[in-house]
């Protein structure tokens, strides 16, 4: 059984139907990138995925459970983590505290062990500081962990997005347009951090990304969305050299992927 499993889903708005019965997978420690010209669905099939929108009909289900209809605050105990397309970080608190508050949506303390500072608090807790330090580390994080995240760079703000995605420990790490706004050098580093964050944490991303030089460096497998329908599925090759696919961007007028 795959680890996320979308079956046939539909989602319409209004008289739009913005994704017409898309199905894919992406099995245990899979990089999967999702693409498509603009307006082909990807960010509203990612958008069901991590509950914030339900689908109209078909099915979600991951790691052996059906989340077609969990509300998103759920998605983080199942197992998902995400990060966002336009950043949602406490811009005036430090990147310590940004990473850490990832951890606290987590939490499994409930509110007595917490008003009684029971033993089992106080373990998480130094669990969690360690896991942050960690992550701190591997992110590159570690010189600005006490400056307020909203004195740091873009490309560095994402960085703690995603330490604070990863601190939960997720099975699936949703990541949208991480590359948005990066400059070159950037996205080469990036490109790198995702095949270390896999490694290190074993688990699968699904990145929907238009920088597609790099969603093809790092994909095992691509899908790709055009008006809603999923028109290929397969590894960066395949997908490369599928007439449909080359069909869609040229008509698609999307520059990132022309230049791909
Ligand atoms: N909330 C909404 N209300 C109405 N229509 C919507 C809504 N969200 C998306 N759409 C429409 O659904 C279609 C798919 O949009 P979506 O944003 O999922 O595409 P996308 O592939 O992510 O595009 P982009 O790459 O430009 O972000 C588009 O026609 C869009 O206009």
């Amino acid at each position: 059984m795959a680890l996320l499993e979308v079956e046939d889903i539909v989602i319409r708005f209004g008289g739009v139907t913005a994704v017409a019965g898309v199905s894919f997978t992406v099995e245990e420690r899979q990089i999967c990138g999702l693409i498509g010209p603009n307006g082909a669905g990807k960010t509203t099939t990612f958008n069901c995925i991590n509950g914030i929108y339900r689908p109209n009909s078909g099915r979600i289900r991951f790691d052996g459970h059906d989340i077609t209809a969990e509300p998103k605050h759920r998605m983080t105990g199942f197992g998902i983590g995400r990060t966002f397309q336009n950043l949602a970080l406490f811009r005036s608190m430090t990147v310590r505290e940004n990473v850490l508050a990832g951890a606290h949506i987590a939490g499994h303390g409930g509110f007595l062990a917490c008003a009684f500072a029971l033993p089992q608090v106080w373990r998480e807790a130094a669990m969690v500081e360690a896991r942050a330090r960690e992550l701190l580390a591997l992110l590159n994080l570690e010189r600005v962990a006490d400056a307020p995240v909203a004195a740091l760079p873009f490309g560095w703000q994402k960085r703690v997005e995603m330490a604070r995605a990863l601190i939960s420990r997720p099975k699936l790490l949703l990541l949208d347009e991480p590359a948005g706004g990066l400059n070159h050098g950037e996205v080469d580093e990036l490109a790198e951090l995702l095949v270390e964050i896999r490694r290190n944490f074993d688990l699968a991303i699904l990145l929907v990304e238009h920088h597609m030089s790099l969603v093809m460096r790092v994909s095992d497998k691509v899908a790709v969305l055009d008006f809603g329908k999923k028109i290929a599925d397969g590894t960066p090759d395949e997908v490369r050299s599928n007439p449909e696919v080359i069909r869609a961007y040229l008509g698609g007028g999307d520059d990132h992927a022309r230049a791909a």
